[in-house]
């Protein structure tokens, strides 16, 4: 049979089902789900390319992914058939053995809605099962399509409200027949939630809340209603959502049939508006384990109470089974936001252990029974002061990787400095001035950086030991916010950078063996897998994702790009782009008098795609201090319904007025001229 046709297609991604999946664990020959098994450990058994050969790699080929925001993607791979998406949630097949594409899939999602994410318009890749690729589209909508054609099969809106900012990022998974998804958006006051789809239909066969509603209506179930009693209904926390949103990571355990959710931060932010008298405030920033028949709840591990700094457990799970004490355990391996490696009973949600990863201000330790020991003085937010870890997190959504040949855990860890202050006056879905990004319906009810942090941004491959709790080996980055990693049987690690490499590592001691150019920065996690009995390693590259809107750390830029990589490859590398930005910017006229007014309405509209302008140098977004002078003088036509609605900046139109705008021109310049050197 010729491979790449739709008959082979058919066949090939026919067979993928939970036996398959579970098969395939075995010898991971394929790479059939996000983290290559259920257990997401990315350990790849193959061992072609190990420590002695890995000098030889070189580029199969490359493929145009066609898009200039984050790529987050791992790529599936059966049978040198790729599956791999892009921004704005476009699907794309790739024949491995060619490098060509087969088809893609453009969900049509509407552009001038970009500003319903926080974080950028990424997609973290799709669900392979019984022949169907699922997306998930940034709009919300749970797409099935036919994967040796690209046609749509069904689609499902997973949105229950849609006056509110819910998205979806994250890459869907099938468990049992069912594709699982959860939502994005507790910035904006959403009540997070994760369904279940029949794969086949897309029937909805379960709905799980990860917070409860409004207490005034009957609870969905009993786990809400008990947890109901850990939030103060003064607050009103419902009429904000209470957030929880499980907007990544998923994992299952076919032998004690759970599966779990990892959950997101409070909405807002701030506990004391969220529920003014205390509480943990379940299940906010947990694990939950659930049936995954049923969607029933059947445990739960908070590892941030009372969450009041963005402090998402949406971080890649890993299932591991670990020696501790001399007893063999079944645990999962998390190093969530907060900045502490947990590890935890995956059959019943016992604590095992916590130690923290990173510097961090808000804790010293956990106790025994599992409940951090708080720094007091973390949530006395009167005055601006560094969150450490900050709402980036010491670890973010990057994909985490475990290899039991050495029993280190690999991750990508971080400072990026902000500082925080409750927000006194906070009103849910007030826009006002120097609320951040109020005017695009965001809900944090805390000030960031109404003073600039002190502490120092870093980015660190750290190799972690969960049972010993330290740190085995690290390598210092010169940027935070590098790719996620994978691990293989060849003693290697691998990892993209925020500077633009895919580097490869000795996996027992860090030493560093192979790196390539990538023409911008990484952030998504490589792949590896055989085809007709050679073994590639891929990674889809696109720098973006939330720090990725204004920060950079290379002088190139986009396009995202897939790279395939194989022993002996000389393909030749794509052109790079160099990153355009004009000279500090210079000229426009404005009335100094304006720019405090100009500085609060940039924090409550622009700040987070644009940066600070001339302190930030531009990420997929261009930083505004750089820009031609007749861009800034005309700005007036680009926020009112102007030409880069197309590439998903919003409408400003209800939300600024002329003079508003006026201010804004007023701090872009007045700022540029304070920072310019004498
Ligand atoms: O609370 C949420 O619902 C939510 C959603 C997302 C998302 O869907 O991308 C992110 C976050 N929070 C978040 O806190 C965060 O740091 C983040 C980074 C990214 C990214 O893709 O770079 N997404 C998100
Ligand atoms: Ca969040």
């Amino acid at each position: 049979q010729d491979k790449g046709t739709p008959e082979h297609i058919k066949a090939v991604t026919a067979r993928v089902d939970g036996a398959f999946i579970r098969a395939n664990a075995a010898k991971t020959n394929d790479w059939p789900s996000h983290g290559l098994d259920y257990a997401e450990t990315r350990f790849s058994k193959l061992d072609q390319i190990t420590t002695g050969n890995v000098r030889e790699l070189g580029l199969a080929w490359s493929y145009n992914l066609e898009s200039t925001r984050g790529v987050e993607a791992t790529p599936l791979v059966v049978d040198g058939i790729m599956y791999v998406t892009a921004s704005w949630s476009v699907v794309h097949a790739i024949d491995v053995r060619t490098g060509r594409k087969l088809w893609s899939y453009d969900p049509q999602v509407d552009k001038s809605k970009g500003f319903r994410g926080c974080c950028d318009v990424v997609n973290r890749g799709v669900a392979l099962y019984q022949g169907k690729v699922f997306v998930g589209a940034y709009d919300g909508r749970l797409i099935a399509l036919d994967a040796a054609t690209g046609q749509p099969v069904w689609e499902k809106d997973t949105i229950v409200d849609k006056t509110k900012s819910y998205t979806i990022t994250g890459a869907p998974r099938v468990f049992k027949g069912k594709v699982i998804i959860g939502n994005g958006g507790a910035e904006y006051g959403v009540r997070g939630y994760v369904t279940a789809y029949d794969a086949a239909t897309g029937e909805q066969k379960w709905r799980w809340f990860t917070v409860p509603g409004d207490p005034s209506k009957p609870f969905e179930d009993a786990s809400m209603a008990k947890a109901a009693k850990t939030w103060d209904p003064s607050g009103k926390y419902w009429e904000a959502g209470g957030g929880g949103t499980a907007w990544d990571t998923l994992a299952f355990d076919p032998e004690l049939n759970l599966m779990y959710v990892g959950t997101g931060n409070g909405s807002p932010w701030a506990r004391s508006k969220r529920s003014p008298k205390g509480g943990d405030n379940l299940y906010l920033a947990s694990i939950v384990a659930l049936n995954p028949d049923t969607g029933q709840y059947v445990w739960h591990y908070q590892q941030t109470p009372g969450d009041n700094w963005d402090y998402t457990s949406t971080q890649p799970m890993i299932l591991a089974d670990l020696k501790i004490n001399g007893k063999p355990r079944k645990v999962i391996l998390h190093a969530p936001k907060n900045g502490f490696f947990f590890v935890i009973d995956r059959t019943n949600g016992k604590f095992i252990s916590a130690k923290n990863f990173v510097e961090v201000n808000w804790a010293t330790g956990y106790d025994k029974k599992g409940r951090p020991i708080e720094v007091a003085a973390a949530r006395q937010n009167e005055k601006p002061g560094d969150s450490i870890p900050g709402p980036f997190g010491a670890h973010n959504w990057h994909s985490m990787s475990f290899n039991p040949q050495t029993g280190l855990a690999y991750l990508p860890a971080q400072n990026i400095p902000l500082s925080l202050m409750d927000d006194k006056a906070w009103k849910f879905n007030e826009n006002k001035p120097a609320r951040p990004h109020a005017a695009l319906g965001w809900n944090t009810a805390m000030f960031i950086n109404a003073e600039p942090p002190k502490s120092k941004p870093m980015g660190r491959l750290v190799a972690w030991d969960p049972v010993a709790q330290k740190e085995a080996w690290g390598v210092e980055h010169v940027s935070p916010w590098n790719g996620g990693t994978l691990t293989t049987a060849g003693n290697l690690v691998f990892q993209g950078t925020a500077d633009g490499r895919l580097v490869a590592y000795n996996a027992k001691n860090g030493e560093k063996l192979w790196e390539t150019a990538t023409g911008t920065g990484v952030v998504a996690a490589p792949t590896t897998y055989m085809v007709d009995g050679k073994q590639y390693v891929s990674v889809a590259v696109g720098w973006g994702g939330v720090y990725g809107l204004a920060a950079r750390a290379t002088e190139r830029q986009g396009p995202g790009t897939v790279y395939t990589f194989v022993i002996g490859g000389n393909a030749p590398k794509p052109d790079f782009v160099q990153y355009r930005m004009d000279k500090l910017l210079q000229g426009v006229k404005y009335d100094p008098a304006k720019v405090p007014e100009g500085t609060l309405l940039y924090v409550s509209n622009c700040v987070f795609c644009h940066g600070v302008p001339g302190v930030d140098r531009g990420g997929n977004i261009p930083n505004l201090g750089y820009m031609n002078a007749s861009m800034i003088e005309n700005l007036d036509k680009f926020v009112f319904k102007g030409p880069a609605m197309e590439r998903g900046m919003p409408d400003f139109s209800d939300k600024l007025s002329m003079e508003d705008v006026e201010k804004i021109k007023a701090f872009i310049q007045g700022t540029a001229d304070a920072v310019r050197p004498k």
